[in-house]
């Protein structure tokens, strides 16, 4: 593990960030081009750890993958071509390799075993595994398919009817990939809407999906045919530089190519609300999904509560939104958030022990926390807990802190932005 310690010295930022790709829709146009029969070509694929443990299990599936920077092309006969794999699939730290590939490879021909790090070890998989045990999936693994190692062994699936107990883009995914090879129609019913990457990906690739209020209907057995993903910049990166130019001062930052799905823009509600300067700009159609620019500068700022339906459209910012609370005016409260508890590590305890440790009025409650700002921040040794997000919370932290803060795993930060911290020094004013 890299320790690195931050040392910015008060600075203000300016400039220009073309943001990277983003995490979900980078996995997906992989799965999608390996399912789809044909050539898929990908245009801003995020090279990060995460996106990459995806590459390298459908390549173990026998899928022909070749990168080159940003550009992927994915060559399939279709999923009933797949290769059965004579490795483990090791799906590294992402949740989403490991959840959405219990969907695909539930109703696949193949019999496969998946494993993650040390963090997916622990992270809980019955959310997908009990109801795609009810389409008729086969999986063999600890405490009832709950843990990874996980076995699956592919067979034909039956449609099902699902109202889903939690908001999570992962488990909806998972069942609809699974009920894209299922006999007859899936109904899938969200508590709350969640990112919806997969319907709108199952489009674009030439499924029929419907998708009323929080209801999706897919009918099983649909081929899917390869064709060009162009993949917008992740905003759940471009968080933590609308955050620092919010907070830190005299800043004025562009951020351009960031992906601007309503299910992900949570963030910039809450900026907004929280009286942040924030201005967006749509491009013209480049994408299958809204894209555009983002602008921001540093302005006084106000507390507010965070809850219910947002949740889901923000759930990955909340580290950099607690960081965000400390210098507004007044109590944040955030709730509704318990998905935080099982994520890379239980974000609740994570964030709330880490930035207090760097001065902050914060304290955790069962399904979120309460900030009380402004508060002058101080530096500190941060445990990242191996976490990408507490890894670059603490380093946006660093910027406003009146020493320097140390982080005990850089490393961690690629598993979604790769270069972080080039491009923080790029917009760090040196004048
Ligand atoms: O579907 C996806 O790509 C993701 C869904 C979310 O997880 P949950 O579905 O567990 O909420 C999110 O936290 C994760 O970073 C990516
Ligand atoms: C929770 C995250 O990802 P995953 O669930 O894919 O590991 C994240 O990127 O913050």
């Amino acid at each position: 593990m890299l320790s690195k310690v931050l040392n910015y010295g008060q600075p203000s930022l300016k400039g220009t960030l073309q943001i990277p790709g983003d995490k979900s829709v980078s996995h997906r146009s992989i799965m999608f081009g390996a399912i789809a029969k044909g050539t898929t070509t990908v245009e801003g694929f995020l090279q990060s750890d995460d996106c990459l443990a995806t590459i390298d299990c459908f390549s173990k599936l026998g899928i022909d993958i070749s990168v080159d920077g940003e550009n992927v092309k994915i060559i399939s006969e279709g999923i009933n071509a797949w290769n059965e794999p004579k490795e483990i699939l090791y799906t590294g730290n992402s949740g989403t390799t490991t959840r959405l590939m219990l969907g695909i490879l539930a109703g696949s021909n193949v019999s496969s075993v998946l494993i993650g790090d040390d963090s997916i070890q622990k992270r809980p998989m019955k959310r997908v595994t009990e109801p795609l045990k009810q389409m008729g999936a086969n999986f063999i693994g600890r405490e009832n398919a709950q843990y990874t190692p996980i076995a699956v062994e592919g067979t034909k699936l039956q449609s099902m009817n699902y109202k889903m107990p939690v908001a999570s883009a992962q488990v909806k995914s998972a069942i609809l990939l699974a009920a894209l090879q299922a006999e007859g129609e899936t109904v899938v019913t969200e508590v709350e809407t969640s990112r919806d990457h997969t319907e709108k990906m199952l489009q674009h690739f030439g499924a029929e999906i419907t998708v009323e209020d929080k209801t999706i209907r897919l009918t099983g057995g649909q081929e899917l045919t390869g064709t060009h993903v162009v993949v917008p910049g992740d905003i759940s990166s471009a968080a933590f530089f609308l955050v620092a130019g919010a907070i830190v001062p005299n800043s004025t930052l562009t951020l351009k190519n960031v992906g601007l799905n309503p299910t992900r823009t949570g963030i910039i509600e809450v900026l907004e609300k929280m009286g942040a300067n924030i201005k967006t700009e749509f491009d013209s159609y480049k994408s299958h999904e809204e894209m555009g620019t983002l602008m921001v500068e540093s302005s006084s700022l106000k507390s507010t509560e965070i809850g219910g339906e947002i949740i889901p459209k923000l759930i990955d910012e909340i580290p950099i939104i607690a960081l965000l609370a400390t210098q507004a005016h007044g109590t944040t409260i955030i709730k509704d958030a318990e998905e935080l508890k099982v994520k890379e590590t239980n974000r609740i305890d994570a964030v709330v022990n880490e930035l207090k440790k760097l001065g902050a009025n914060i304290i955790s409650t069962e399904d979120g926390m309460i900030i009380e700002g402004p508060t002058p921040l101080q530096g500190a040794e941060i445990k990242t807990y191996g976490d990408h997000r507490i890894g670059m919370m603490a380093a946006i932290a660093s910027l406003i802190t009146s020493s320097p803060v140390t982080i005990d795993n850089a490393e961690c930060i690629s598993v979604s932005y790769p270069n972080f911290f080039e491009q923080l020094n790029s917009v760090i004013d040196k004048v």
